[in-house]
């Protein structure tokens, strides 16, 4: 765990960035430090691994005030990714990725080894380990960067606006990367972003902070929601709260009915469309078991008769979901959403899971 004790940075031109900050970051978690410009993100981020030392306070580490630890011993178990990717551009893909090994004097062939892993591990063809950094995509660089932080190991991960400089596609992939990558590693995850939907989708808790370096607010996604502490957070959070909440909940807890005749399938069960007067309607599907009540209410707007078709992994029709069932669950929430602690928070679909299931549905799936 880190932990920030009544921590201050005041810059020598008397700017406080950091104004008496005190959290508590868990261990395996993703928590983001999100809020507007200027409010002291990446100073916080920095103080960490002590690129940057508090004025006053505490920062400790696993309760070692970090202080105490010598910058590169820290920094050997903390890896740290930048925007992007920073990575050397005279050195080849796969010895950017095993820089810290060779530091840590690793046998080339080893860290070589742990680079080619890592290359897949992030989604990367490893045919790309020769190519020079400039001969990537800024997606593809960013993938490195993160195999990079990984390369030792650490325990601990600073990101620091990963993926803000990649267009909002690949920003989406690298979010969906990381996700899968964390469930994983579990790493202790410290990122740092100015976006509140980066941050909502990827954190498992995250921090609001104010201009000034001061908390405004800590708490899970759902709770940040569904319980802004003011209006600033309230402002910062945007419109749609409580679209955006239904992320957090389970459509497993959809009553499903029997597939009603007017849903024509094919020959495997899958869904082609709701018989009308001559031919075959628009509808939407999702997963129970994968999808949230986002996903499912989508569904149901896709389809003219205001029914979701629930479908298994394989595209198949389960059941359906009539807008009474959901509208029951939307009031079962209407005071608050549990956390993620409680066994649900939407994952990225695995791969091929973007795909519409044959018959040209439009899935309900949506992304938190
Ligand atoms: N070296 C420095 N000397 C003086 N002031 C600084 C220095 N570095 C940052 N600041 C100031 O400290 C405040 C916090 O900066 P910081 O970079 O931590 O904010 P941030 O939230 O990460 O911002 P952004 O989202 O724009 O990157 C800002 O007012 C900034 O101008």
């Amino acid at each position: 765990m880190i932990t920030f004790e009544g921590v201050t940075k005041r810059y020598r031109d008397g700017t406080v960035a950091v104004d008496d900050l005190s959290l508590e970051v868990p261990t395996g978690a993703v928590t983001v430090f999100v809020g507007p410009s200027g409010c002291g993100k990446t100073t916080s981020l920095r103080m960490i691994n002590r690129m940057i030392d508090a004025t006053s306070g505490r920062i400790t580490l696993d309760g070692r005030d970090v202080r105490e630890i010598d910058p590169p011993t820290l920094r050997r178990g903390i890896g740290y990714v930048i925007q992007q990717a920073g990575l050397f551009p005279h050195r080849k893909i796969v010895d950017n990725i095993a820089t810290v090994p060779y530091l840590l004097g690793w046998d080339k062939k080893k860290a070589r080894a742990r680079a080619m892993e890592l290359l897949e591990r992030v989604g990367l063809d490893p045919a790309l380990a020769g190519r020079y950094p400039f001969q990537l995509s800024g997606g593809q660089q960013q993938r490195v960067g993160v195999a990079r932080a990984l390369a030792a190991d650490p325990p601990v991960l600073l990101m620091d606006e990963p993926f803000s400089a990649v267009d909002p596609v690949v920003r989406a992939s690298l979010q969906d990367e990381l996700l899968r990558l964390q469930s994983e590693l579990r790493k202790t995850i410290v990122f740092v972003t100015h976006d509140i939907d980066e941050a909502i989708k990827l954190g498992d808790t995250v921090a609001v902070l104010r201009v000034g370096g001061r908390l405004a607010q800590m708490a899970g996604p759902a709770t940040l929601l569904t319980e802004p502490a003011d209006d600033f957070v309230r402002g910062f959070l945007g419109r749609d709260r409580g679209i955006r909440r239904l992320s957090f909940i389970s459509a497993k807890e959809v009553r499903l009915d029997p597939a009603p005749g007017e849903l024509a399938v094919d020959e495997d069960g899958r869904p082609l469309g709701w018989r009308t007067g001559g031919g075959l309607s628009s509808f939407g599907t999702f997963d129970p078991e994968a999808d949230s009540l986002r996903a499912a209410l989508d569904a149901a707007l896709l389809s003219p008769n205001g029914t979701a078709v629930a479908v298994d992994g394989d595209g198949r029709v389960r059941g359906v979901a009539r807008r009474e069932a959901l509208d029951e669950l939307f009031g079962a929430y209407a005071d608050g959403v549990p956390e993620r602690a409680r066994g649900f928070h939407e994952q990225p679909p695995g791969p091929g899971g973007e795909s519409p299931p044959e018959g040209g549905a439009e899935t309900g799936r949506a992304g938190s």
